[in-house]
């Protein structure tokens, strides 16, 4: 014989983001939390930021004063050190320090103030620079990771430790997903510290403006790459923060690679220059490959709306709009 057993009552159970939500958006400014603000916006919440100039996310207590006193509903953490990977073999040591202090001042912070809703952001770069492709979530610390970013990666692990310690000690609906190479609109077109795509936008759209006979890029142009526009990003994290609630970091991407040197064709066409590649294998390649597993994420019903080449010249669009001399 079975029981029903009285079930929680709508009230008590509480929805994992409510509509209206107040929605603490931290690295606002950025690729990936401007493009939250826009959608989170667009979707009828009310999204709080702070600039760095007034709010240093790597100060704890005045994190936690500035979470206290604003008790955000939700919390998304997008802002960290970022960057290509250059800036990442350079700089490990602000990779890993800058990224653990603000991890540590946001996260504790937002516990500590009563938000019960957070996610992270985490990277791809997470895994093993050898790992079993496409990447599944569970292939987290099964082997070395890559050299050139092992320091953010680090830093990255160690974010994803603590939303797992805030669910388990405290039973917060902390979360965590891991983002494929992201680009769009407020990317970074600095060519010291950029990301690929942006670098070879600025790269090509310059050759073609100085009728420069060839273009040189960083390493072999072998590498395989899954890039994401910034949108479909924000679409997918505003799915899991409605929608998600496990320990498990979950992989965001569009589910497919393409060499650098085929990127790097496809953005010589958007912009239209004509003139040679030439590869500085000086330079290194990082990892070989990191093609996520999508599964998990496309469980929950989502799909990316933009194709890489539209992608592209939308956001070359965009930096154009800026540059109109450049
Ligand atoms: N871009 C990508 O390809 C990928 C990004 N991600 C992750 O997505 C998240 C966002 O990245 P993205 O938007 O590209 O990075 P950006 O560099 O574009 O933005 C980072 C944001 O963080 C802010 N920030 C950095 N340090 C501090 C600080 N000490 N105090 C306050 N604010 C600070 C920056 O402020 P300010 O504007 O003042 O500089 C900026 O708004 C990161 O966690 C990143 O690891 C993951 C995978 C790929
Ligand atoms: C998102 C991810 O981003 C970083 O990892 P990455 O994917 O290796 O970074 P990347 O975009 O800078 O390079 C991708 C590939 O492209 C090649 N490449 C060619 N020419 C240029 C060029 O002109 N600039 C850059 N940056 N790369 C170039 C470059 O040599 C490499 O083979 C992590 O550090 C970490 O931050 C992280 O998680």
């Amino acid at each position: 014989m079975t029981t029903d057993l009285p079930g929680p009552s709508p009230e008590s159970v509480r929805p994992l983001l409510s509509p209206g939500s107040r929605i603490f958006v931290a690295g606002h400014r950025g690729l990936v939390g401007s493009a939250l603000t826009r959608r989170l916006t667009e979707d009828g919440h009310e999204v709080v930021t702070r600039g760095r100039e007034d709010l240093d996310l790597r100060d704890a207590a005045a994190t936690g004063a500035f979470l206290r006193d604003v008790r955000p509903d939700a919390v998304v953490l997008a802002a960290a050190k970022v960057g290509g990977i250059m800036a990442n073999s350079t700089f490990p040591v602000q990779f890993l320090e800058d990224n653990l202090r603000i991890q540590l001042s946001v996260i504790a912070g937002a516990h500590a103030a009563g938000t019960h809703r957070l996610l992270f952001l985490g990277s791809s770069c997470i895994y093993p620079k050898h790992a079993p492709q496409p990447i599944r979530e569970d292939s987290l610390l099964t082997g070395p990771l890559e050299p050139t970013n092992e320091a953010y990666a680090l830093a990255k692990i160690a974010g994803i430790a603590q939303t797992q310690a805030y669910r388990r000690q405290y039973g917060a609906s902390f979360i965590s997903a891991m983002p494929t190479n992201l680009y769009g609109p407020g990317d970074n077109f600095d060519l010291e510290t950029s990301h690929v795509l942006p670098a070879l936008i600025r790269r090509f759209h310059e050759a073609a403006r100085d009728r420069a006979p060839e273009v040189t890029l960083w390493g072999s142009g072998s590498p395989r790459r899954e890039f994401l526009h910034v949108d479909d990003l924000a679409s997918a994290c505003v799915r899991l923060l409605e929608a998600y609630d496990d320990t498990e970091p979950v992989n965001i991407g569009c589910g497919e690679d393409l060499t650098i040197r085929e990127l790097a064709e496809t953005v010589r066409e958007v912009t239209g220059y004509q003139g040679h590649i030439v590869w500085d294998t000086s330079k290194p390649d990082g990892t070989p490959r990191k093609l996520l597993d999508v599964s998990r994420l496309t469980a929950l019903g989502f799909r990316p709306r933009i194709p890489l080449r539209d992608g592209i010249a939308r956001t070359y669009a965009w930096w154009l709009e800026r540059h109109p001399h450049g």
